[in-house]
């Protein structure tokens, strides 16, 4: 293969979207590559990808496409050869991709808790009554309303700091942001507090990046493997087979998460009603080998335990 490494002159084209946060991990991915390979960063272009989901920011993400809304137009790019390889966060990620396309390779993955930050208080807890929770998420606004029925959920998009002037501004008392994303930022400082997956499971595969990249590249394939995270695999491969048997792809509220203790694997899932009324979570162990399997019995299991009409809801 090292005839076909790249370079400076040839370099390999990173594709990515154009947030500090896309980019953060695409500077991460291109570094682990050149540190693999002893190639210099010249080796890897950065192709930042403006997707529509990054042009419109005033609508809520369900009314304009939902899921694959960030995705869709950097995986067009890649099929025409624009770009080699596609770096995401695999929380945004649809659990199956385009004909001719593969998304196995994932870095070590990142803290997966969800973080609380508010100016005014410590944690949800000390929030009163009608107090606004500014999250455009559904999990966290059906997980909040779960715990915390007397709060008032507002929407709220944008980029960390857009957030925190809203918060600044008094849009909202408080929001949520995943640690991971502000610890790749270099911004841990903006989190009030880390949470606890016992008070707020995350979303499935949070934290997590993946790299994705033509079925019929064997020099992707082979330069990918030498910085794939194996744990960082069998954790999500447990997550999104859960996500996938729930139907992720409808606007469901979904928490997931999977930890690897040696050869055994747990698993913690949680499905809710969208209007925050009830919650049904489960939480199983099996050996690593067997986390897809754990993963779809688990979301069997809650289907039926949700029954008939758990999801449906008028907004
Ligand atoms: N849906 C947006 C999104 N996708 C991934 C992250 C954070 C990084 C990660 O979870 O890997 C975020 C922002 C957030 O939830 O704060």
């Amino acid at each position: 293969m090292t005839r076909d490494l790249p370079t400076p002159d040839t370099p390999m084209k990173l594709g990515t979207r154009g947030s500090p946060l896309a980019l953060a991990q695409a500077h991460e991915t291109r570094d682990r590559l050149a540190a693999a390979f002893d190639l210099p960063q010249e080796a890897f272009e950065i192709v930042v990808i403006k997707t529509t989901g990054d042009r419109i920011i005033d609508r809520p993400l369900k009314e304009i496409g939902g899921k694959g809304l960030f995705t869709r137009e950097i995986e067009d790019a890649m099929l025409r050869g624009d770009i080699d390889i596609a770096i995401h966060s695999m929380k945004d990620m649809p659990v199956l991709q385009p004909e001719g396309l593969v998304l196995d390779t994932y870095l070590p993955r990142e803290d997966v808790r969800d973080a609380f930050v508010s100016p005014h208080v410590a944690g949800l807890s000390d929030l009163p009554e009608g107090a606004k929770v500014g999250t455009s998420s559904l999990r966290r606004k059906a997980q909040v309303l779960v715990a915390y029925p007397h709060l008032q959920v507002v929407e709220f998009r944008g980029n960390v700091q857009t957030r925190l002037k809203k918060l600044d501004d008094g849009v909202a008392a408080c929001t949520f942001l995943a640690m991971a994303g502000l610890n790749r930022l270099g911004r841990s400082d903006v989190a009030t507090a880390a949470i606890a997956p016992e008070e707020m499971l995350p979303a499935v595969a949070q934290g997590a990046i993946g790299i994705e990249r033509r079925a019929d590249d064997t020099r992707a394939a082979d330069m990918l493997a030498a910085i794939h995270d194996t744990p960082t695999a069998q954790r999500l491969a447990a997550e999104r087979a859960f996500l996938a048997a729930l139907d992720g792809s409808c606007e469901t509220p979904i928490a997931g998460l999977a930890e690897l203790d040696g050869g055994t694997l747990r698993l913690r899932g949680e499905v809710l009603r969208p209007d925050g009324s009830e919650a049904i979570g489960d939480d199983q162990t099996a050996p690593v080998e067997d986390g897809a399997d754990l993963g779809r019995a688990m979301a069997v299991k809650l289907l039926e335990q949700a029954g008939e009409g758990f999801f449906d809801w008028r907004d």
